[in-house]
């Protein structure tokens, strides 16, 4: 369990803000820090990892203190027990693939760094140098570096919007295997609302530096009842079969809905296909675009 409490000025675009952000994190859970540019959510990750000082608050991780200003504790990153992933891959570019793993490894255990590599697929890459690697390998190795220690905490800012639909979707269906193999805590950034839909079970959705709401994706995103704002287009997040129903779940510009559809509207429908919504007086039906 991660509990913290967060106070901290930031200079944004719009003048001066205090993020104020008082929350707790489930021990394994996969918690997405969500809101609009400038919300503060890479913000809340590097006080989370000791990169960005908060002027008052506390972070207490499984019982131990990390930084608690009033007691001045202040723990440094490397105390932290945390594995962090940037956007922008972080390698060191004069290491290969597998020293870029066995440098996050204690004592050079090289079987570790071998399953490391298993695991995320890098056998076969082991002796190159990042330049020569895509996008989606060199944020494997990120991801194997990352997890290297077995961290606490797993700290992920847009790990994978550089990443092109394809190797987004595969990397996130890793993630999310790592995440259980190894029982981690993550807490990652995301702009992706089907990413947030797929991976985490607890949404924390920021905006101007304050909680604005907690709680599961269909918690934070779902509307109670149809809005009047209906897009015409909107994008499948999932679709599922409950009793004699299927239910699917559509993003309509920035709100997330769930609506009832018939066997004819799902078939071969799935998460990631464009549809058209139009209303009827009460339920609505779905078509293809
Ligand atoms: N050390 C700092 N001191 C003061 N303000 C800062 C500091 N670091 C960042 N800021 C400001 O805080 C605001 C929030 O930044 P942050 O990167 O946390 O937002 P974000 O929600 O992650 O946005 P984005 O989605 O664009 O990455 C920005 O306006 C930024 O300029």
């Amino acid at each position: 369990m991660i509990e913290f409490s967060l106070r901290k000025q930031l200079d944004t675009a719009g003048g001066r803000i205090t993020l104020v952000v008082d929350s707790h994190i489930g021990a394994g859970s996969f918690t997405t820090l969500f809101g609009p540019s400038g919300a503060g959510k890479t913000s809340v990750l590097r006080m989370l990892a000791g990169l960005m000082r908060p002027e008052r608050g506390r972070i207490v991780v499984d019982g131990v203190t990390w930084f608690d200003a009033e007691r001045r504790i202040d723990l440094p990153p490397q105390q932290r027990a945390i594995g962090f992933v940037f956007q922008d891959y972080a390698l060191f570019p004069n290491l290969t693939v597998r020293e870029n793993i066995a440098y996050a490894v204690p004592r050079a255990d090289t079987s570790w760094v071998d399953e490391l590599l298993a695991l995320t697929g890098l056998q076969l890459l082991h002796d190159r140098l990042p330049a020569t690697l895509s996008g989606g390998q060199k944020q494997r190795v990120a991801l194997a570096r990352a997890v290297a220690r077995k961290p606490r905490l797993l700290l992920l800012d847009e790990p994978l919007s550089a990443l092109d639909v394809q190797m987004r979707t595969q990397l996130q269906d890793e993630l999310a295997s790592l995440h259980r193999r190894f029982g981690l805590t993550t807490v990652m950034v995301s702009h992706d609302l089907g990413e947030v839909f797929k991976l985490s079970d607890t949404v924390l959705r920021l905006e101007g530096g304050r909680l604005a709401a907690s709680g599961t994706p269909r918690e934070v995103f779902l509307q109670k009842r149809m809005s009047g704002r209906l897009n015409l287009h909107a994008q499948v997040l999932d679709v599922r079969r409950e009793d004699v129903v299927h239910i699917v779940t559509l993003l309509i510009g920035q709100e997330a809905i769930d609506v009832v559809a018939s066997e004819d509207e799902v078939a071969g429908l799935q998460a990631g296909d464009t549809v058209s919504v139009a209303a009827r007086a009460i339920s609505p039906y779905l078509s293809r675009t």
